[in-house]
């Protein structure tokens, strides 16, 4: 039987982040990711040092955790990592909807699936500059065109003038998406750290609305990460 690397499942809490922010949701995070993002606030789930964390689970064992947390009640599952689409989530996918669940899922756009048509929304974040990686837009086109008949949004992290000026380019290039900006979260060292850079992130927050505002760009939605404003960077939250 197959089995799904798991870094964590938690929940209920709410989305955080992008489209569908403040909605409540079970979080699966997978393991591995093919990006290694300057500033990545998930390392737990990247970083091979954190592998002995990472669970090796079958589809209905994941139900049965999310199953427990969310009280039996369906509600969104929220798959994120790391980047799910490394691996075949395809099974949990549909044996979740024959519960009642449905499924959003974060990834940077690296990894095209056939099974991203069953996701509602299919959030993509390609990386800016400040990320230190560099995008393969044909993968990144691959994702939107597997994501037939389903949403799919685009969440660009703004750290600096660069990644702004970049997220200007990207977002002319895909004029359909719905765009949602997202303040750069400076996470402390150490993954297992709670502490957060308040007062940066909402210098950066207040930065990125006078920039686009100035700019008489008005399509954007920008949002800070709402998990972190109440928890900080507590994991399983
Ligand atoms: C941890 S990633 C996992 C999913 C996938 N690998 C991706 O990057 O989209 C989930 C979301 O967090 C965002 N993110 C990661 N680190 C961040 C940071 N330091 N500040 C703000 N957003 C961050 C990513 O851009 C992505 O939208
Ligand atoms: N509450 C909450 N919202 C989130 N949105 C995206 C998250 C992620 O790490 O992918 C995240 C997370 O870790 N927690
Ligand atoms: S792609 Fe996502 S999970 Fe992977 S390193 Fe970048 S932010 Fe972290
Ligand atoms: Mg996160």
């Amino acid at each position: 039987m197959t089995r799904l690397r798991i870094s964590e499942i938690f929940g209920p809490t709410i989305q955080g982040e992008g489209s569908v922010i403040g909605v409540p949701t079970v979080f699966v995070r997978a393991g591995g990711c093919d990006y290694r993002c300057s500033w990545c606030d998930s390392l737990h789930a990247v970083d091979s040092r954190y592998r002995h964390e990472w669970q090796p689970m079958t589809a209905e064992e994941i139900m049965g955790k999310v199953t427990e947390l969310s009280g039996g009640q369906p509600l969104t599952i929220s798959l994120s990592g790391g980047n799910p689409a490394i691996q075949d989530f395809g099974p949990l996918i549909r044996l979740g909807k024959t519960q009642g669940y449905s499924f959003a899922m974060e990834t940077q756009g690296s990894v095209a699936r056939d099974w991203f048509c069953e996701l509602a929304p299919l959030i993509l974040s390609p990386k800016p500059p400040s990320s230190g990686e560099t995008v393969d837009w044909d993968a990144f086109d691959a994702c939107i065109a597997a994501a037939v008949e389903t949403e799919s949004v685009m969440k660009i992290v703004i750290f600096d003038e660069d990644d702004y000026t970049w997220a200007r380019e990207v977002a002319a290039g895909y004029p359909s998406l719905p765009l949602y900006l997202q303040p750069g979260n400076h996470t402390p060292p150490g993954p297992d750290s709670d502490a957060i850079d308040l007062p940066g992130i909402m210098t950066r927050y207040e930065w990125l609305i006078e920039r686009a505002l100035a700019d008489r760009w008005f399509t954007p939605r920008i949002l800070p990460q709402l998990h972190v404003l109440v928890w900080g960077n507590k994991r399983g939250v």
